[in-house]
């Protein structure tokens, strides 16, 4: 069980996260289909025309909610006692040692138990960081330990995982978030919607539960600005690096039967006047590989797996040609119906992901008729129902929010043509392969033969890959650009050695010599974002924190302030890991290293995007990180990154004399698995891969 379960199972009414943005002047201190098509070509010489080859706290501060009874000593941070400091195996309740604890010589933070109202004009003592509501250190043993969302966190994985916990020997209650979720079972994106029952109308969750009031936790009250609608900002984009022409040196295989060629230019897409426009105002003037062969691939009608590295362009690859397609065949103008029957559903396992598509959909589909509409947990229901029944066409949505609308009957699943997975395999494993199941059983949805589904990811692990045959039509093309599952070139990795007692004072070291370029810290568990965000405060570095136990408002708040530079250092669970396009992000640092090699791969893509360069560096804890000793050597090397011997070393005593650094191991799908698969699956008794997927339990907030 792990850490993160524990915490998202807690449900505490009134209090939010508060994670706080610290600002440095604010304070004083498939198995089918046995031939294949194989083209192997490098964009550039596509690009050349010559051989396509034919084999081939603001202030203020952290949570008080999560470290609200922990704190520090001698101003350090308590380490605890064997599971180590922060590893924190076991779970959230933790032992008695590391609870109760306040900042015996710090002090300065509120009590855990402030509310956001209170909170504002809160000083603590020493840091006089403004404005928390939550603190750490000083929450009242007695209280109910750490606090849900509110009504959206309810509900297991799978159903009713455990029903009560009663905390260990401190008397803090743990509730578990089933209350009448888990008693309806389902399944719950983590920290998300409960989908529940079954037929019509079962699906009940945030809507239902925090709307109408019926069941447990506050309303979600949240209402998302909304977009901008000045020309300027909805085309803000930055600029394309010194290594975006690189692309065009990259590797390309596409698999399956009889793909179309690819198209070198955005003339040869033939999209039409207004969708060029939009691409010129958007800055693209040259396609990235993964447009080059998923466009013509979506536009002659064909099911697509692409994979791609991060920061590639995999959004435009599948949002342009849908375009072009919904202005070619001509849609229903957007108007106000009770039901909404879009053409095109995309989902993605994030919020700030969503609705980032969302903002490229609008942007590519500027001056259209096309209307495209967001949806994610964390806002409010009605909110989003308004925004769906004044007309969609393209529905962009996270899986519970989708699966609620869809229950509510807002949303009709009959005129669905493209359904698209972003991160598809996340969208695929343990943790949301249920609901996007159920999805496409969803009564009127069309069949996979019926619709066209599109998958893009920078990883696609083999036992996904053959899931996804259940929802691909037999003859889906393949794109792999460069190594499946491999890391962008663009970002320089370094891997360090650093002990868990010596992180903090690296950090901060890196960090300091980082000076102000932007920095995404990842860190394991959302306690731990709050704790390190709060331990850099302290360090006056300005730092803002996202992760699952953030209200909506406050995650959308820190990536704002972050995206903007207000403050530089974002510290970041996996929930960020994946899609953010965030400019100028010079430098990821893995302070924990995740526990699956794609993970990794995400997170380090968030920096080095559409050709700029970016840096990572990763803490490697030789106690808890050896088992990814051997995947990432492979990834370094295959990335042309220097490895560390003493990896090298660890890698080979793990894994025997065979191994072999440079050798394809079976750490990623090096190709469509179609061709490897001889019948054998690694799936779990749900159905579902169990290997690479990321463990729901330990997982992050997805949506
Ligand atoms: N052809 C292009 N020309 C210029 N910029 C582009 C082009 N295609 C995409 N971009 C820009 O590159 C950036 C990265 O694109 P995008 O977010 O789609 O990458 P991705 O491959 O989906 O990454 P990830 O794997 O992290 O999700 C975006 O800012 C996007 O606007």
């Amino acid at each position: 069980m792990g850490d993160e379960d524990w915490e998202a199972e807690i449900i505490k009414p009134h209090v939010s996260s508060y994670v706080p943005v610290f600002e440095k002047d604010r304070y004083s201190s498939g198995a089918n289909g046995d031939t294949f098509n194989r083209t192997l070509a490098s964009s550039s010489e596509m690009g050349d025309g010559s051989s396509r080859r034919d084999h081939f706290m603001r202030s203020g501060f952290a949570s008080g909610r999560s470290l609200g009874n922990r704190g520090f000593s001698n101003n350090k941070f308590e380490e605890g006692d064997s599971s180590g400091f922060w590893r924190e195996s076991s779970n959230d309740c933790e032992d008695n040692q590391t609870r109760n604890r306040g900042f015996s010589k710090r002090g300065g933070y509120q009590d855990g138990n402030d509310s956001e109202a209170s909170g504002s004009s809160r000083r603590g003592g020493r840091g006089s960081f403004r404005g928390c509501r939550g603190g750490f250190g000083l929450g009242s043993p007695n209280s109910n330990y750490e606090q849900d969302e509110g009504t959206q966190r309810s509900g297991g994985i799978f159903g009713s995982r455990r029903s009560a916990l009663s905390g260990a020997d401190n008397g803090d209650t743990f509730q578990s978030r089933s209350g009448s979720g888990s008693g309806r079972g389902g399944y719950k994106g983590l920290n998300e919607e409960v989908i529940t029952g079954s037929g019509k109308n079962s699906w009940k969750s945030e809507a239902e539960g925090g709307e109408s009031g019926d069941t447990q936790g506050p309303k979600v009250t949240y209402i998302p600005p909304p977009p901008p609608e000045d020309e300027d900002s909805i085309f803000a984009h930055y600029q394309t690096g010194i290594n975006f022409d690189k692309y065009d040196t990259i590797l390309v295989e596409v698999s399956g039967h009889d793909p179309p060629p690819a198209i070198l230019t955005f003339e040869e897409a033939n999209l039409c006047q207004t969708l060029n426009n939009n691409i010129a105002k958007a800055g693209y003037t040259k396609l990235t590989p993964v447009q080059k062969y998923s466009i013509p691939i979506i536009q002659g009608g064909r099911d697509l797996m692409a994979c791609a590295q991060t920061g590639s362009g995999k959004t435009a690859a599948f949002l342009l040609p849908i375009l072009a397609h919904m202005m070619r065949d001509g849609i229903t103008a957007s108007r106000f119906k009770e039901l909404q029957e879009p053409e095109c559903i995309i989902v993605a396992p994030t919020r700030e992901l969503i609705n980032q598509i969302y903002l490229e959909a609008r942007k590519f589909s500027f001056g259209t008729c096309v209307r495209a509409v967001v949806t994610y947990g964390g806002t409010q229901l009605g909110h989003s129902i308004r925004q769906i029944v004044q007309g969609c066409n393209i529905l962009c949505a996270t899986p519970g929010r989708l699966m609620d609308i869809i229950g509510k009957e807002k949303i009709g699943l009959k005129q669905v043509k493209y359904l698209v997975l972003d991160e598809a395999d996340r969208m695929l494993d343990m943790g949301f392969g249920p609901e996007m199941k159920k999805l496409i059983s969803c009564p009127g949805m069309p069949s996979k033969e019926q619709r066209q589904t599109l998958m893009f990811s920078a990883t696609f692990p083999e036992e996904i890959q053959r899931l996804a045959g259940e929802f691909l039509k037999s003859n889906y093309l393949f794109v792999a650009v460069g190594q499946v599952g491999g890391a962008c070139r663009d970002v320089q990795q370094t891997i360090l050695q650093v002990g868990q007692y010596s992180k903090r004072e690296k950090l901060v070291e890196i960090l300091r010599n980082i000076g102000d370029e932007r920095t995404m810290v990842f860190v394991e568990t959302k306690k731990k974002a709050d704790f390190i965000a709060t331990f850099l405060c302290q360090e006056k570095i300005s730092t803002t924190s996202i992760h699952g136990d953030r209200e909506q408002r406050e995650r959308e708040q820190a990536l704002g302030d972050f995206r903007c530079g207000k403050c530089p250092v974002l510290v970041a669970t996996s929930v960020a890991a994946r899609g953010l396009d965030i400019e100028n992000v010079q430098h990821v640092i893995n302070f924990d290293l995740p526990s699956t090699i794609d993970e990794y791969v995400h997170r380090i893509g968030r920096t080095g995007r559409c050709g700029n360069t970016g840096r990572a560096i990763s803490f490697f804890d030789l106690e808890s990180d050896s088992h990814l000793a051997q995947p990432l050597v492979k990834v370094l090397s295959d990335a042309q990154q220097d490895v560390p011997a003493w990896l090298e070393e660890i890698a080979f005593s793990t894994y025997g004399p065979g191994f072999s650094g440079n050798a394809r191991g079976n750490v990623f799908a090096s190709v469509d698995t179609r061709k490897n698969y001889h019948g054998k699956s690694s799936l779990n008794t749900a159905g579902f891969s169990s290997s690479q997927a990321p463990n729901p339990v330990d997982d992050e907030s997805w949506d």
